[in-house]
């Protein structure tokens, strides 16, 4: 199959080298079936500096990307979605594509929280907006694999074709087991008495009227004796947490990763959805205590507020953007395996938007993740809270050359920095907010994170 897929794509490299305009020419093949977690382990043997993993809640879609040969990116935090993707139509006009399967071409990436607040060289490498196109992309659609190549016509082209000839080579090997996760040296609290100081002052500010609400994070810094491999935090999490999005976006050895169980948009031609999540209780030592949990949760005023800001705001955009909405009538719970959630599901049909990537604008950030109203809620942030968020709690996730795509909230998450994990987790703080029960919620969000990646609980 490898010799195939490269005599193809020699053939079309060869065809467009000859015409004015250079392409892009990509070949997507059936593939036998491979674990995605092993693929995406072969990435740096093959010389690929930039990796990504991605598979949603019902695992129906995994796609692991491997390479970049075209990255398009910006810092300018003003018009970024606009110009991604003005970006990503120019893009999808210059990729030819080819094989035995259909595969629009397709782009990962995301966008930071905040594009206006300072930066710290922590979130070096993860600019305002990025999305790559992989030289190699395994997509895996209900149990189905394939495999997308992708190189630049002209002499880039022949480098990358050597690399991705390597990867060709190994591609169906299995591929050794990850190694072993590291030996915790310290895991420091990044500000614990100033983040509280800051919900202090940001109940204050919501009890005087000047918001409704404001989401409030805080990190937490794990220091390994090595750096954590990301394919063994990777299996943890496919094992520890079924019900989430996962997802891993590495470049130069720089990692995010997590296990996000809020969606943010999809969008699949006319339809569109999302998820409004908010409101959180700890899982219930026994089944009993567990319902009982769950039952307060739907039913305590302060969480179902926490709730229907996302509600209002999403049911409105959509409201907005869609010929008709759907909506439950009240919150169903979501129950992962550290925590349970407030979630209602909200589609949309008639879309009348032609890329995801513009519902993403529009969303981002829902109250959520910012707060209500928006831009005072950004502004309290800014403000109040100790911490470079960078692409925690900002969109992650894809988008093709049809302007389909999913995108999840980086949220459950941490930057695998060399030896370091950095964790965030925040909540949603409205006017009967109590500073220690907030911490206490942020606590229980980080233990997915600290479970994956070998830590037991301490804090
Ligand atoms: C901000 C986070 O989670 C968000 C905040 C929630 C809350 O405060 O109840 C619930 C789900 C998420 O929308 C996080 O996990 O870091
Ligand atoms: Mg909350």
């Amino acid at each position: 199959m490898a010799i195939g897929f490269r005599h193809q794509l020699q053939q079309q490299l060869h065809k467009w080298a000859a015409r004015a305009a250079r392409p892009f020419v990509s070949w997507t093949e059936p593939w036998e079936h491979i674990d995605p977690v092993s693929f995406f382990m072969q990435g740096p043997a093959c010389g690929f500096r930039e990796r990504f993993f991605w598979s949603n809640p019902s695992g129906t879609t995994v796609l692991v990307g491997l390479g970049s040969v075209c990255t398009l990116e910006t810092d300018n935090g003003d018009d970024r979605f606009a110009e991604m993707e003005a970006k990503r139509q120019e893009w999808s006009e210059r990729v030819v594509s080819y094989g035995e399967v259909h595969q629009p071409p397709l782009l990962f990436g995301g966008f930071s929280f905040d594009p206006h607040r300072e930066r710290t060289g922590l979130w070096s490498r993860f600019p305002a907006a990025k999305l790559i196109a992989p030289a190699v992309l395994l997509t895996v659609r209900n149990g189905r694999a394939q495999l997308t190549v992708t190189v630049p016509v002209g002499g880039k082209g022949e480098r990358e074709m050597e690399r991705v000839g390597r990867l060709l080579d190994r591609a169906s090997l299995r591929a050794d087991a990850p190694a072993a996760l590291p030996t915790l040296v310290s895991d420091v609290e990044e500000a614990s008495d100033r983040w509280l100081a800051a919900v202090r002052e940001a109940i204050g500010q919501i009890r005087a009227g000047s918001l409704d609400k404001v989401v409030l994070a805080r990190a937490r810094r794990l220091r390994f004796t090595e750096p954590p491999d990301p394919a063994a935090v990777l299996l943890r999490l496919r094992e520890q947490q079924p019900f989430a999005y996962l997802f891993a976006f590495e470049q130069d050895g720089r990692c995010l990763i997590g296990a996000s169980p809020e969606q943010l948009v999809e969008k699949a031609g006319l339809t569109c959805g999302s998820v409004c999540l908010a409101g959180s209780v700890r899982r219930g030592a026994t089944p009993n205590e567990d319902e009982r949990l769950g039952a307060w949760l739907q039913a305590d005023v302060k969480n179902r507020e926490e709730h229907q800001f996302v509600v209002r705001m999403i049911h409105r955009l959509f409201s907005s953007v869609c010929e008709a909405v759907e909506m439950p009538a009240r919150p169903q719970l979501l129950k992962l395996p550290h925590i349970q959630h407030l979630c209602t599901p909200v589609v949309g049909r008639g879309c009348r938007e032609p890329s995801v990537l513009r519902l993403v604008e529009l969303l981002h950030p829902t109250p959520a993740l910012g707060g209500s109203p928006r831009e005072r809620a950004l502004a309290a942030i800014r403000s109040l809270e100790p911490l470079d968020r960078g692409w925690y709690a900002a969109p992650i996730g894809w988008v093709n050359s049809e302007g389909d795509g999913e995108w999840a909230v980086a949220i459950r998450s941490a930057l695998l920095v060399g030896n370091d994990a950095v964790l965030f987790a925040g909540c949603g703080i409205v006017a009967d907010s109590d500073p220690d029960s907030e911490y206490e919620e942020t606590a229980v969000k980080m233990r997915p994170m600290r479970s994956a990646l070998g830590v037991m609980d301490n804090d």
